[in-house]
């Protein structure tokens, strides 16, 4: 299938526009242990046997393409094709085997949920997430009712977060986490958890960050929330780009596949 680099709908051509991640031509390769018998000291070939149950996956396979300012770029694809090893990629956490990555800007993936401490209430953890952020204390606390009312736990903010249905943990850090804004901003499947209403407003948040000159990739199975946020879709099948363009057409594509 034709792959083409441009962006469509944008306000410009692609050279008014800032570009604030290039991918060339990348490549992501995994060495995994295949699991067998553990090799003993008795087993004296066992180095040599371990080294050849070493498996690659070649997990990306020469993926190219331009991501501008205020793209907001929805990434699909079956399970296992490779979407969050390209957005691990992009971070910096999982290294370029070949090819490269080029950003204006640190990318950041969204979640504070190392800095959490589930014994600890939601109060006490809007805190240590915003402070994980980089926020002052007194910054924290000038925007600590937004936080609360985005994430629509009040009831519940005086109760240890271990309290928490998964549902409510995970709009409490999208809530702290989306307070910063991100010039590039990795979204990986954090809108799958919480319910319909709660979606529609990360949704609107999304597009909030997008509007403030970021830039933004959402990695996401439904296709709902790809269409009411992105203005362009990377389809991505056993590790090659299959298709960047109009989410209309390369969804339209993906589900003739499926
Ligand atoms: N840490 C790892 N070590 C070894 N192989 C890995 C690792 N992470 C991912 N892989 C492999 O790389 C390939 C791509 O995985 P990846 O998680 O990027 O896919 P994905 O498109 O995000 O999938 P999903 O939609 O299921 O989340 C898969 O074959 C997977 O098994």
């Amino acid at each position: 299938m034709v792959a083409s680099t441009e962006s469509p709908e944008t306000s410009g051509t692609a050279e008014e526009r800032r570009p604030v991640v290039v991918v060339q031509d990348l490549h992501v390769e995994y060495r995994v242990f295949a699991t067998g018998k553990r090799a003993t000291e008795a087993d004296r070939g066992g180095l040599l046997r371990r080294a050849k149950r070493t498996r690659t996956v070649h997990a990306l396979k020469g993926i190219s393409f331009t991501a501008y300012e205020n793209d907001s770029i929805g990434v699909i694809g079956s399970n296992g094709s490779g979407k969050s090893t390209l957005m691990r990629a992009i971070t910096g956490l999982t290294p370029a085997t070949r090819g490269a990555i080029y950003a204006s800007s640190r990318p950041s993936m969204l979640g504070v949920g190392a800095a959490l401490i589930k014994p600890l209430s939601g109060q006490r953890n809007v805190i240590l997430g915003g402070l994980a952020l980089g926020f002052s204390k007194a910054e924290i606390e000038e925007r600590y009712e937004e936080i609360v009312d985005f994430a629509g736990i009040r009831p519940f903010i005086d109760l240890p977060m271990r309290t928490y249905s998964s549902g409510m943990t995970a709009r409490l850090k999208f809530a702290i986490a989306t307070i910063r804004n991100h010039e590039i901003l990795i979204v990986d499947e954090a809108l799958a958890v919480g319910d319909r209403k709660f979606r529609k407003r990360s949704e609107q948040r999304i597009r909030e960050i997008r509007d403030n000159a970021g830039t933004v990739f959402l990695v996401s199975h439904s296709m709902q929330s790809i269409r009411d946020t992105c203005n362009r879709v990377i389809w991505i099948e056993k590790g090659e780009l299959m298709m960047d363009g109009d989410p209309d057409e390369v969804i339209a594509a993906y589900e003739e596949t499926r």
